[in-house]
């Protein structure tokens, strides 16, 4: 097989031909789209695959275009708080004690939870392999044909196999580990004392999506603590398939089959680049390190945001590249607003395997750049809010090296946003208006598994699925092809 077939695998699926997971016993339910009660649902400019869209039921996206609600009564501020009960005291902490309800309290005491979602990172360097295991087992980072999806969990062995040596050698750069869970762990802490802080007392737990603490660990919490009320909150300003709609598709997976998450009033909030106080802040931090350099009129803003295969916004209409687009010109506009003019570009980094990613990429941004003159440099990392491999590793090592190698003199970066107080604060203000839209999750009864158990079906997948694999799985080119792409 040639490495063209499997860039081809690797790529991800039209939406429209990924129902995955979804299924319904309601009658009022479109049948197209199975969602209730509007057929066409449009999600950050593409139409969703139907999980997403009963998924939306219980979305509330900061963006008001892409709002599934398509009224404005869930975006506006919301002026009058919820009435919330007595303060918690757990934050990503599960101490809390006692059995697990069946059900939300129906008693008037309301127990507010926020849910951080988030990736997650291997703590030592023993973790490193079965992570990318489970990062590349996720249908939503390596988009199998439905009919190939059987091959997901040995393709992910064998790519996580064959890229942890390269993955190691970045952790051990950075300490021997990933800092997510400790800054996440603080982002949680400090979001809670916010929340307090403006009088909406509420628990606070992290969801990682691939390492410790998983969402099934955050959700377990939940219940014991007896949450009345959910805000689902993604730690990355624009929303992607990889990253919060791979997160809160593990959520929804949980939450169908138990009687308790389903009839839990949840709010999802799907992005919030455009927030005010989330670009205020950037455009803080990037005021504040072009004045570490001597001429910070002269210096090149370079965002640099972690990329996705193209695939996935051509084919299956990812909206984070327009997302990442408006919002690096709405932190430009704020920049200018308080007369900062610089010059500013975008290039998208930490590409893996063999299919197109997202361009311009940062590497070959940084050697045209120094071709061109360009003599000061601020990276500015823009698709994640905390420190993490990508930006202690390959911004701070890899990309400084290769600026200065290509005649970038002055070399700069801007730090994670992590628990800056006006961004937390804002979070918490975020959380708060989302509050009144919360709704409780459809129910589901797995019409999917229905199509799977057909016997004929399934001895079709198996039988060129297993011919696939043993080609695919055996062959020395093939092998070679991927370690070629991966390392
Ligand atoms: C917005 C942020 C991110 C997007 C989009 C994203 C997509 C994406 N990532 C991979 C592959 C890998 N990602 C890895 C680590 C990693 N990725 C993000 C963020 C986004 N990923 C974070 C925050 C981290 C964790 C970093 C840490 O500190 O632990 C890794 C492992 C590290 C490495 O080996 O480079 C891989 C692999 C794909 C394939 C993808 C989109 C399809
Ligand atoms: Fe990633």
């Amino acid at each position: 097989m040639e490495a063209g077939t499997i860039s081809r695998l690797l790529q991800p699926m039209k939406q429209s031909s990924n129902p995955s997971n979804f299924s319904s016993n309601s009658s009022m339910f479109c049948p197209r789209t199975r969602l209730m009660p509007a057929c066409h649902v449009s999600h950050g400019g593409r139409e969703m695959n139907p999980t997403e869209q009963e998924l939306s039921l219980v979305l509330s996206s900061e963006n008001k275009k892409s709002s599934v609600f398509g009224g404005s009564s869930l975006h506006r501020p919301v002026h009058k708080r919820d009435p919330v009960g007595k303060t918690f005291c757990s934050v990503g902490a599960y101490t809390y004690p006692g059995s697990i309800a069946e059900s939300p309290s129906q008693t008037t005491e309301e127990k507010i939870g926020v849910l951080l979602l988030n990736l997650g990172g291997p703590d030592t360097l023993h973790d490193v392999q079965p992570f990318l295991f489970n990062l590349f087992a996720d249908p939503d980072i390596i988009r199998l044909p439905r009919l190939f999806r059987f091959l997901q969990r040995p393709l992910a062995q064998l790519i996580s196999v064959l890229r942890a040596p390269k993955s190691k050698e970045g952790y051990a750069a950075i300490g021997g580990g990933s800092p997510l869970r400790k800054i996440t762990d603080e982002q949680a802490s400090a979001l809670k004392m916010a929340l307090e802080t403006k009088e909406v007392p509420a628990n606070v737990y992290v969801a990682m999506r691939y390492w410790h603490p998983f969402t099934e660990e955050a959700v377990h919490q939940i219940k014991r603590d007896g949450i009345t009320k959910l805000v689902v909150l993604p730690l990355y300003p624009q929303y992607s398939i990889s990253t919060t709609g791979s997160s809160v598709r593990a959520l929804q997976n949980i939450f169908k089959d138990d009687s308790y998450l389903s009839r839990l009033p949840v709010a999802i909030i799907e992005s919030w680049y455009q927030r005010q106080g989330y670009i205020k802040s950037m455009a803080d931090l990037i005021e504040k390190e072009l004045h570490n350099f001597s001429n910070p009129e002269e210096v090149m803003i370079f965002f640099s945001a972690h990329g996705v295969p193209v695939s996935y916004v051509e084919d299956a209409g990812d909206p984070y590249r327009d997302q990442m687009e408006e919002c690096i010109s709405l932190i430009m506009n704020e920049l200018k607003a308080r007369g900062t003019n610089n010059h500013h570009t975008l290039a998208y980094q930490s590409r893996v395997g063999p299919v197109q990613w997202l361009k311009p990429y940062t590497d070959e941004v940084l050697v045209e750049l120094g071709k061109k003159g360009v003599k000061s440099l601020l990276a500015v990392p823009v698709s994640f809010v905390s420190e993490h491999i990508e930006t202690l590793e390959e911004i701070d090592m890899e990309y400084k090296e290769l600026a200065l190698e290509s005649g970038i003199e002055n070399w700069g970066r801007v730090p994670a946003l992590n628990c800056t107080s006006s961004f937390i604060t804002d979070l918490a203000d975020a959380v708060i208006e989302v509050l009144p839209s919360a709704m409780a999750m459809s129910t589901s009864s797995g019409a999917e598994e229905e199509v799977d158990n057909d016997p004929m079906q399934y001895f079709i997948k198996m039988l060129f699925g297993s011919l696939l694999a043993f080609v695919f799985l055996f062959s020395p080119k093939m092998v070679s092809a991927f370690r070629k792409n991966i390392l």
